[in-house]
């Protein structure tokens, strides 16, 4: 909830509109206790007061009524009346939306049709019938208004439903035997009320409006009460000759409308989660640079891909995450880094650092440089980082059903892919797209690539985000974790057909996991993170049989080998540290059981020897003695 009026009160917009109302509908709820004159007692004598007339604040109407007092009493009906037919039409348009929604098939298709013959009426035409059927009055009215927007509910309410009664959490509640009721009040409708709640703030406005019309035709309340609507349509005839009389309820109407509206669209983007995150501050094209310290000389003459010091951080309100803090990495051509640490450790932050990608705010990029053929891309213009992205320096994901559009065919995305770097024809484009799913072994590819992600396999589909990746001819990927979600002989199909991809083509490949078995099957060499920094770097086949750094032992102890025999899997201890309260020295000491109180005292260097690093003080393997060995 404070989250909620937190991001509320960021839109200066909707914090005006909430001022508006909340005095509109503090004078409303106070209007029979202040000091007013009686709103209906009329006094011809002193028809058409000026405004600041003697005893008339707003001045009198055309019997001689004061103002002010018919003004609040009638915005306080008017209020209540737009509020009332709002909560019974979201009400009665939510319930018929789930049920269409969630029973689907026949009961939908009944519920839906009557739903759409509804909205066939032109709503005026409609809220007029059924006044008529009904006599004029303003409960009447509000019958009207709210039957007239049911449908708009309906139809919201059953599409959002309609999508969540085919998610897994609605079947696994099935599956727990729960009840169609039980589902609908504890499964979707927790769901819909943001929903709801949305299309009521903006739609209340549009119920007054719509009350205040009909009373203003006479149809609402009936002479002596005031309404905003039968103020207007009174005033009407003194419109040119007295417009004061007109002016007084129509700009309350603007006011109450435009205070409802602009509220409205401030709630809806405060509750939408994808905008949260954002805090309703739209995402920058890449990541934003703010660097302390000035850019490092570039010393990696070799590498394709070079990070240096890196440090990317997070600024969420008082709190700083540093998430990556100072990585350094290079990998050549033709060559594979494993990078691998634990959840949370900082490797897919560091990935997506490198081309820009890490969203800002709250992300912010403090230090280092990442260069490509030692161009440094922190901070290059977005056109140079479009240009690359996905051309020379591609990337693929863990989840290839998130990454792929599930409404076009895959190969229009490679042609899209394709396209958006190369001057071709859709249809060499749509012959290279096959080409490519060719490459990445899958079967019948000319059919294949007029597939839709969900006509694939999880295995199927990560080959179509490798092809992707490979659209371009690039020169690095950074896979992240592009194996994780797949079963082991799936994962070991893609690990080779990656492995040849890098042979054949002298891609560089940074190849971020948290299994050092798959490390060991790809990468010539190995990068260790925790907490943000690397603390072990080497040759995988000198790391895995000698690992330097405790952490990079424990890691490795952790994976289960066939026929090792029966062997106690050492599971590390306690949690990765919060990287928002990172204490000096080294973030593993807590955890490690060869700390000692000189290691949470001050900043640890990496000890260089060879192609070894390490960043610890009583390391397992002294990497000096290893390198002359
Ligand atoms: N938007 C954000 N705001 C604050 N902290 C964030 C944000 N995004 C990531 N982080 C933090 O940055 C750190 C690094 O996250 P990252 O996703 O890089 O980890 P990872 O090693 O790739 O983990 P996994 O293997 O689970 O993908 C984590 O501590 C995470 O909580």
């Amino acid at each position: 909830m404070s989250q909620f009026l937190t991001l509320l009160l960021r839109n200066r917009l909707a914090a005006a509109g909430g001022v508006v109302l909340l005095i509109v509908l503090a004078l409303a709820l106070l209007t029979p206790v202040l000091p007013l004159a009686n709103p209906d007692a009329t006094d011809t004598a002193n028809r058409f007061q000026p405004v600041l007339s003697a005893g008339h604040l707003l001045g009198t109407d055309h019997l001689g009524r004061d103002q002010l007092s018919r003004l609040l009493w009638g915005t306080r009906l008017s209020l209540a009346v737009g509020i009332a037919a709002a909560v019974f039409a979201a009400s009665i348009g939510a319930a018929i939306g789930i049920i269409a929604g969630y029973f689907g098939g026949r009961t939908d298709n009944l519920i839906m049709r009557g739903v759409d013959m509804l909205m066939a009426f032109p709503y005026i035409l409609l809220a007029l019938a059924i006044v008529a059927a009904l006599g004029p009055g303003l409960v009447n009215a509000l019958i009207a208004v709210a039957a007239v927007n049911v449908p708009f509910f309906a139809r919201n309410i059953r599409g959002v439903t309609v999508g969540l009664a085919h998610k897994e959490f609605i079947d696994a509640a099935r599956l727990a035997g729960l009840g169609h009721t039980r589902i609908i009040f504890s499964e979707i409708l927790p769901n819909v009320v943001p929903v709801i709640v949305i299309a009521m703030s903006t739609t209340i406005g549009w119920m007054i409006l719509e009350t205040a019309g009909l009373s203003f035709l006479g149809l609402g309340s009936q002479p002596p009460q005031a309404d905003l609507g039968s103020m207007l349509g009174e005033a009407r005839g003194a419109l040119i000759t007295h417009p004061l009389t007109s002016v007084v309820p129509g700009a309350m109407i603007l006011v109450i409308v435009m205070g409802i509206n602009l509220l409205g669209d401030g709630v809806r983007d405060a509750l939408d989660p994808r905008l949260r995150s954002g805090a309703l501050a739209r995402p920058m094209a890449a990541t934003r640079v703010a660097r302390r310290a000035p850019v490092p000389q570039n010393e990696d003459a070799g590498a394709v891909l070079a990070l240096q010091g890196l440090e990317t951080q997070f600024h969420v309100k008082d709190r700083v995450y540093k998430a990556v803090g100072g990585v350094s990495l290079q990998v050549k051509p033709g060559e594979c880094l494993g990078l691998i640490g634990e959840s949370g450790s900082g490797k897919s932050v560091t990935a997506l650092s490198v081309m820009g990608l890490v969203a800002s705010p709250p992300g912010v990029i403090t230090a280092g440089a990442a260069r490509y053929d030692g161009a440094d891309l922190i901070g290059a213009p977005y056109e140079t980082l479009r240009h690359l992205r996905g051309n020379r320096i591609a990337y693929i994901f863990q989840d290839p059903q998130a990454t792929l559009h599930p409404l076009y065919r895959v190969g229009d995305q490679l042609v899209e892919a394709i396209r958006s770097h190369r001057p071709l024809s859709k249809s060499e484009a749509w012959a290279r797209a096959v080409e490519l799913l060719k490459q990445v072994r899958i079967p019948n590819p000319e059919s294949r690539a007029t597939s839709f992600p969900h006509e694939m396999s999880g295995g199927m589909r990560q080959r179509v985000g490798i092809a992707m990746a490979m659209a371009n001819n690039p020169d690095v990927i950074i896979a992240d974790e592009p194996t994780t979600a797949l079963d082991v002989t799936v994962q070991a199909q893609i690990l080779s057909l990656l492995n040849e991809l890098r042979r054949e083509r002298g891609l560089a490949i940074v190849f971020i996991t948290h299994d050092f078995g798959v490390v060991a099957q790809l990468c010539d060499r190995v990068a260790v993170m925790y907490a943000g920094r690397i603390v072990e770097q080497g040759p995988t086949e000198a790391v895995l049989a000698a690992p330097a750094h405790p952490y990079t032992r424990r890691l490795i102890a952790c994976v289960p080998e066939l026929g090792e025999g029966r062997r106690k899997l050492e599971a590390i201890p306690g949690l990765p540290p919060a990287v928002d309260r990172l204490d000096p020295g080294c973030a593993f000491a807590p955890r490690c059981l060869k700390a000692q109180a000189v290691c949470k005292q001050g900043d640890i260097a990496l000890a260089e020897e060879g192609a070894r690093v390490v960043r610890c003080l009583f390391p397992e393997t002294d990497i000096r003695l290893e390198q002359s060995v």
